[in-house]
């Protein structure tokens, strides 16, 4: 399960949302929404531990996130962010750098499954479009097998066929937790779970 307690954020910027209390069992599909800077990709940080919160606490997997669990709370985590900016140039360079290049198979099952060609596997990322180059990336990410799986903004560069493939890869991550932050009502919808920033009262 996942849950933050009355989590404030604050940046030297503001305050981006207080007393934000949400839960998800484990194996839930989520969906955080809100307009832009509501603080969606905050919160896929915060459950990482990147980014600390003004107050509240929140917590992973039965651990209450700190500095002594972050490390054990990260190893459950596989996260895709919004801008993607990798030290590899294609996908094959990345199952090695995740040290799962044995899992080549599963890759290029799951990247069919989201209506890339196997090729793409090797095409180097400057040559794809964003959108080719996130689903290499999630697809890559769903081998690495983690509990909680964080997609921020994973629909934002694809076309309504894509992200119907997406929802149905998503969809059948039977065991995992995925929480996914997006601006597509339909996606929200989609899921089990919508957890809406910036809504007040
Ligand atoms: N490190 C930071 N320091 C200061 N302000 C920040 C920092 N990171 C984010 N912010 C601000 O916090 C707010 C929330 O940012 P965040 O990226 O979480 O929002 P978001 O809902 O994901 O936005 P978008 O939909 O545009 O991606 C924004 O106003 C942003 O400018």
């Amino acid at each position: 399960m996942i849950s933050f307690d009355n989590v404030t954020l604050k940046y030297s910027t503001g305050t981006i949302f207080e007393n934000l209390s949400f839960s998800v069992q484990a194996g839930s599909k989520v969906c955080i929404t809100g307009h832009s800077g509501t603080g969606k990709s905050s919160v896929l940080k915060i459950i990482q531990g990147y980014v600390k919160p003004h107050s509240g606490s929140v917590q992973v997997g039965g651990m209450k996130l700190g500095r002594d669990t972050v490390k054990d709370i990260r190893s459950q985590i596989a996260y895709v962010p919004q801008n993607i900016n990798l030290p590899v140039s294609n996908g094959d360079e990345l199952t090695r750098m995740l040290n799962v290049s044995s899992k080549r198979r599963d890759v290029e099952l799951l990247m069919g499954q989201l209506g890339l060609e196997k090729e793409m596997f090797v095409r180097p990322f400057d040559e794809m479009s964003g959108g080719q180059k996130q689903r290499v990336v999630i697809a890559v990410c769903l081998s690495l097998d983690r509990d909680i799986v964080l997609l921020d903004e994973p629909t934002s560069s694809l076309d309504d066929d894509a992200i119907l493939k997406l929802l149905k890869v998503v969809s059948g991550l039977k065991d995992k937790t995925v929480i996914s932050s997006s601006h597509h009502h339909e996606w929200g919808a989609a899921m089990e779970q919508e957890v809406r920033l910036g809504v007040q009262g």
